[in-house]
C-alpha cells in the first residue's frame, strides 16, 4: 500500500487503524498536499493509564501526500481513516466541540472552508516559513541519518553536530523555491526565493515531452543526453575547452541553446533529451542560485528540501556539482531523507508549541492525553532513523 500516492482512497491497514492515531499535520502546497500523523503502537494501548501521564509512548510518525488538485481523495482519505479526529480542542472554548487541525501552505488559507464543510473540523494555521524551519530543525537534529551528501553516484550521511549546527541554508523546492539562512530553533529569514522551481520543471516538462506524471518525467530524463538540445562550450568553441575561464568543453554554455539552429520541430527532439536538459537547467540554475546566497551570508552548509527533490540521482548530482563548482569546493549540498516534508512535520511540531497537550476525542467524549512530542534539546525520538519506504518513522512522544 502506498498512501503516498494520490488517488488512494482505502483505509489504512489494521495494525494502523487499531492503533490511536493523533496530531493530524497538513502541509497544502500549489502542487502537492503533505500530510503527517503520529500512530501509537497497539502495545501502548493495552494500559492507557500507565501512559496517561509523563511518560513517553512509541508509535510510529506516519507520511503521505496527494496531489493539491485532487484534494478530494485526500480528504476522503482523512475521513475514511477518522485521522481528522487526530486533532484538537479549541482552547480558547474548551466547552465547544470544536475541533482544529494544524495545517500550513497557501492551501492551509484556500481550502479552510472546503475542510470545514467536507469534515467538520476547522484548520488552525500555521506560517508556512516557521514549519520549513521547524520541519527541518527537527529531521536534522533528531533523526539518525536524515542527512546526506550526493556526488558522482554515492550517497553519504552526514553527521549533523547540534553544537554546530547554526547558521545554515536551508531551500526549499517545491512549486517555487524559498531559501532561508537557519540561525536557530525558529530563528530564520528568508533571504531569497525563486520562481523557477520544481513546478517549471513538471510544467514545462509536461508540455515539451506529454508526460502524464512527474515520475515518468524523471524517469526519461534517466534516460536522455541533454549534449543533443543544450549547446557546449565545446559547440561554440570548436570542441576546445575554454581553460582560461575555467570552463570545460563539456559545460553547458547555453540551456537549450542547440535548439535555435538544428531546425528541428519539437517532434524530432526525443522527449528523454528534453527532459534531461530541462532537469539541468532548472537543478543548474537552483544549485548557483543557492550558493550565491549562501555566499552572501557565509554559509558554508546549504540543505535541500522539498519535493522537487524526489531522492533523484541525476537532479542531486547535478545541484551537488553546481554548488561544489561556483564554490570551488568550499561549500556543501546536503539533502533530506524525509525532504518533502518539513513543511507538514512543522505543522506537526506546532501542537507543542501552542501547548495543545490535552484534548477531548470527539467520537466517546472521553478525555485523552495528548501525545506532546518533544521538540529542542530535550529530544527523544526517535528509536531509530529506518525509514520504512519513507512511509513512516518509529518515534516515541511525550505525554503530558
Ligand atoms: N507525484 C508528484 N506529482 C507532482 N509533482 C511532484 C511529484 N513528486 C514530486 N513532484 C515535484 O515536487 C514539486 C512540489 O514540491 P512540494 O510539495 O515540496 O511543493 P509545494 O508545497 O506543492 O509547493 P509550494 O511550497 O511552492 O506551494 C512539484 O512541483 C514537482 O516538481
Ligand atoms: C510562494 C511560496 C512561498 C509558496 O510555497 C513558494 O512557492 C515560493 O517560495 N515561490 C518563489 C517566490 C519567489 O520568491 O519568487
Amino acid at each position: 500500500m502506498d498512501v503516498r500516492d494520490s488517488g488512494f482512497h482505502g483505509k489504512l491497514d489494521d495494525d494502523q487503524s487499531e492503533s490511536q492515531i493523533s496530531h493530524l499535520a497538513l502541509d497544502i502546497g500549489g502542487t502537492l498536499i503533505k500530510l503527517v500523523y503520529f500512530s501509537r503502537n497497539k502495545d501502548n494501548l493495552i494500559d492507557e493509564n500507565k501512559n496517561r501521564k509523563n511518560s513517553f509512548v512509541e508509535g510510529r510518525l506516519h507520511f503521505a501526500k496527494f496531489e493539491t488538485s485532487k484534494i478530494n481523495d485526500c480528504l476522503e482519505f482523512i475521513l475514511s481513516n477518522k485521522l481528522h479526529l487526530g486533532g484538537f480542542q479549541h482552547h480558547e472554548d474548551p466547552a465547544s466541540d470544536k475541533i482544529l487541525i494544524k495545517a500550513t501552505g497557501g492551501g492551509a488559507y484556500r481550502f479552510a472552508d472546503l475542510i470545514k464543510e467536507k469534515l467538520g473540523v476547522s484548520i488552525e494555521k500555521e506560517e508556512e516559513m516557521e514549519c520549513l524551519v521547524a520541519g527541518a530543525n527537527f529531521l536534522l537534529k533528531a533523526v539518525h541519518q536524515e542527512a546526506y551528501t550526493y556526488m558522482d553516484g554515492r550517497k553519504e550521511f552526514v553527521h549533523i553536530d547540534h553544537n554546530d549546527l547554526y547558521p545554515y541554508l536551508l531551500v526549499n523546492i517545491g512549486s517555487g523555491v524559498s531559501m532561508i539562512k537557519v540561525d536557530g530553533d525558529g530563528k530564520f529569514e528568508r533571504i531569497s526565493g525563486t520562481s523557477v522551481g520544481g513546478g517549471t520543471f513538471w510544467g514545462l516538462g509536461r508540455l515539451l515531452t506529454k508526460c502524464k506524471s512527474f515520475d515518468e518525467l524523471l524517469e526519461l530524463s534517466h534516460q536522455g543526453n541533454n549534449r543533443v538540445i543544450d549547446m557546449l562550450v565545446g559547440d561554440i568553441y570548436g570542441g576546445l575547452d575554454y581553460s582560461k575561464i575555467g570552463l570545460s568543453s563539456t559545460t553547458i554554455a547555453s540551456s537549450f541553446g542547440k535548439a535555435i539552429s538544428d531546425n528541428r520541430e519539437l517532434e524530432e527532439y526525443k522527449p528523454e533529451d528534453i527532459a534531461r536538459s530541462l532537469l539541468r537547467m532548472i537543478s543548474n540554475n537552483i544549485g548557483q542560485i543557492a550558493y550565491l546566497n549562501a555566499l552572501r551570508f557565509g554559509l558554508k552548509r546549504i540543505f535541500f528540501g522539498g519535493f522537487f527533490i524526489r531522492s533523484h540521482a541525476f537532479t542531486m548530482d547535478t545541484i551537488s556539482v553546481a554548488v561544489n563548482f561556483w564554490s570551488k569546493g568550499e561549500a556543501k549540498a546536503m539533502f533530506l531523507n524525509h525532504e518533502g516534508f518539513l513543511g507538514a512535520l512543522g505543522a506537526f511540531m506546532s501542537y507543542v508549541k501552542h501547548g495543545h497537550d490535552d484534548s477531548i476525542s470527539p467520537q466517546s467524549g472521553q478525555r485523552y492525553p495528548v501525545c506532546t512530542p518533544l521538540v529542542g534539546d530535550k529530544i527523544c525520538y526517535p528509536l531509530n532513523g529506518d525509514l520504512n519506504d519513507n512511509d513512516s518513522l518509529e518515534c516515541s512522544v511525550y505525554v503530558a
